[in-house]
């Protein structure tokens, strides 16, 4: 196309386009605006206005609306005869421009509609929200927490624990009053026996610090308060009645302690005393002084505990601390655990002061550990159905799966969620908790962790392999570890070192962070006992100090 025959198209703004000198005039020549491809702004006021649309909000012209498909569709008109090739090529360049305005109007009116979908999706998202916040509200003036809900009243009953936890917890912790209500139902339950206290985050005097969400999301940003660096500290709202004792069995020392411990608990304190009926039957034999003693006969009375007692306290060592959080299959009363003879990991408290610890313990407040527990349910493949699945177990310290007496590796496919993590091979597989932490998953090369850390440690037992570290997940996932269909031996799955269990090809064992943690009082804090249990009891990092006799070089 030569210059004096340019046919210049812009289609940013105004739409301009030059025609050969000979047609220019006799389309300028028509009186019709109509069809017109001199620019708008070289139009009369009265051309302009006969043109649909030409006139946007603006002012300024709108090269989409100018040219209306109907106007370009009579411009494309087939061509008088005699017209030369010039206009010809014209009228392509043309049917280009109606392709190009036809394109952007489509474009535009898609972009509307999505426009208008995502507002809508906006408002839906925001009136969600608003929703949950007045929830979260709601349940905060209730002196509930969404975990502390899930926690304590998992049959969702709540009902008298709305009513009363405003007044016992005025909205500022976890309350005990479901528990409370646990005993309701049945008229011969002590309920008015079972002292209700509150457990609150302390945060070292910041009050106003105390009810943090533990991540919030203002005027978009992020923000998280470091709530597992808080110690939670439980108050008596009423005097403890009731108080069951665990014993660490055939230890001389133990029974005695344990004899002078209850006389003093009923003598002084006028405490109810539950024991273990081998206990009550050892204590009898000796004396008819303790024909007070309360004990139970079945499993469906151990399974009420926790409605009737206030305290447990647990003479022994680790173990026994293990063997009273497994009589609770649900929520936990607070424990207080006393060492018998050498300090054990979770039992802070020297058997020879008993008396000052508990006068304090039973006035308050008393500094809590909320210890984590696994729930673990065995999967068996010959299952028909979900109604022959075996009891849960609850863990305090870790589920263990190993090769039991076979000389074979271990294969065990390991799941988190849904997604695949790795096969152990090699002796076995430890899932522990923190509390665990110092325990079997130490032996086999696990961290120790704080035991007010959430998660769940996933610690190999001697891989045969130079890359497999140990590993922790987050407390809200589900391990799943399966015996591959072809396995050549049964494994086995131990639960805080007892109940062993086989797990034969194709069973697999289902893990969980539960929802019932074990409260344990601290002798000073959540982290002075922890640092003091591995400094006393393992000798951490004891080393000998380097000796400073002389000046070094600078
Ligand atoms: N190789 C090992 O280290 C190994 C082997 C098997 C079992 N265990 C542990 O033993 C526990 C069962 O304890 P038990 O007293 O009934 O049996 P137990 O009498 O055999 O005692 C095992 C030892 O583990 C200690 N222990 C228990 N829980 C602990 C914890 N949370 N932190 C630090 N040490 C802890 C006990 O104080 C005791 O010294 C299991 O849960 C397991 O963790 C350890
Ligand atoms: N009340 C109980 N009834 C039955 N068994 C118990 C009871 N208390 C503890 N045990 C078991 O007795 C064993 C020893 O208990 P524990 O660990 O408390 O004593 P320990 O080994 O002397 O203490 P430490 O761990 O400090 O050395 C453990 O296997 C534990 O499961």
């Amino acid at each position: 196309m030569s210059s004096s025959e340019e046919a210049r198209i812009n289609f940013n703004t105004n739409l301009s386009i030059s025609l050969p000198s000979s047609s220019s005039s006799s389309s300028s020549s028509s009186s019709s605006s109509q069809g017109s491809l001199m620019p708008p702004s070289k139009l009369n006021p009265s051309e302009k206005a006969n043109i649909p649309g030409a006139q946007s909000q603006n002012g300024i012209a709108n090269s989409a609306s100018l040219f209306s498909e109907m106007a370009v569709l009579e411009l494309l008109q087939p061509p008088a005869q005699g017209l030369d090739d010039h206009l010809i090529e014209f009228s392509e360049a043309l049917k280009t421009v109606a392709k190009a305005l036809r394109q952007a109007a489509e474009g535009k009116a898609s972009a509307q509609a999505e426009a208008a979908e995502w507002r809508e999706k906006y408002k839906l998202e925001r009136a969600r929200n608003l929703q949950l916040e007045d929830k979260e509200k709601l349940n905060l003036e209730n002196g509930s927490d969404v975990d502390d809900v899930r926690t304590y009243n998992p049959a969702n009953k709540p009902a008298l624990c709305d009513e009363q936890s405003n007044k016992c917890c005025a909205g500022h912790g976890i309350c005990s009053h479901e528990v409370l209500w646990d005993g309701m139902p049945d008229s011969n339950s002590p309920v008015v026996r079972k002292a209700s206290f509150k457990l609150s985050w302390c945060c070292k005097g910041e009050q106003s610090d105390q009810h943090k969400h533990v991540v919030s999301f203002e005027r978009g940003n992020i923000i998280t308060a470091e709530r597992s660096s808080k110690q939670i500290s439980l108050k008596w709202e009423s005097c403890p009645r009731t108080v069951l004792v665990f014993t660490k069995p055939n230890s001389v020392s133990v029974q005695t302690l344990c004899a002078e411990m209850i006389r003093w608990l009923r003598d002084q304190k006028k405490l109810d005393i539950y024991v273990e009926p081998r206990v009550r039957g050892e204590l009898m034999k000796g004396s008819s002084y303790f024909d007070f003693l309360e004990s139970w006969e079945d499993d469906e009375e151990i399974s009420r505990l926790h409605t009737k007692v206030d305290i447990v306290i647990t003479l022994g060592g680790d173990g026994t601390v293990l063997w009273a959080a497994s009589m609770f299959k649900g929520p936990v009363p607070p424990i207080v655990p006393f060492s018998s003879g050498s300090l054990g990991f979770m039992t802070p408290f020297y058997s020879e002061h008993y008396r000052e610890y508990l006068e304090s313990i039973l006035k308050g407040p008393i500094g809590i550990t909320l210890r984590k527990r696994l729930i673990c349910q065995v999967v068996r493949n010959a299952a028909k159905n979900e109604h022959e699945t075996e009891a849960p177990m609850l863990v305090l310290n870790e589920v263990t799966i190993d090769r039991g007496i076979s000389s074979f590796l271990t294969n065990l496919n390991c799941y988190c969620d849904d997604s695949f993590v790795t096969c152990v091979q090699g002796d076995g597989l430890i899932m522990s908790t923190t509390s665990g932490s110092t325990a079997y998953s130490l032996a086999a090369g696990g961290s120790m962790v704080h035991h007010q850390v959430l998660g769940i440690l996933f610690t190999p037992i001697c891989p045969h392999s130079l890359s497999f570290r140990p590993l922790i997940l987050p407390e809200h996932v589900s391990v799943r570890v399966e015996i591959p269909a072809n396995t050549r031996n049964p494994a086995w799955a131990s639960f805080d070192g007892k109940n062993r269990k086989r797990l034969e090809a194709g069973d697999a064992l289902v893990c969980n962070m539960a929802p019932w943690p074990v409260p344990t009082a601290c002798l000073v804090d959540s982290t002075n006992d922890f640092l003091r249990s591995i400094h006393e009891g393992l000798h951490w990092n004891l080393r000998k100090a380097r000796s400073f006799d002389g000046p070094y070089d600078t």
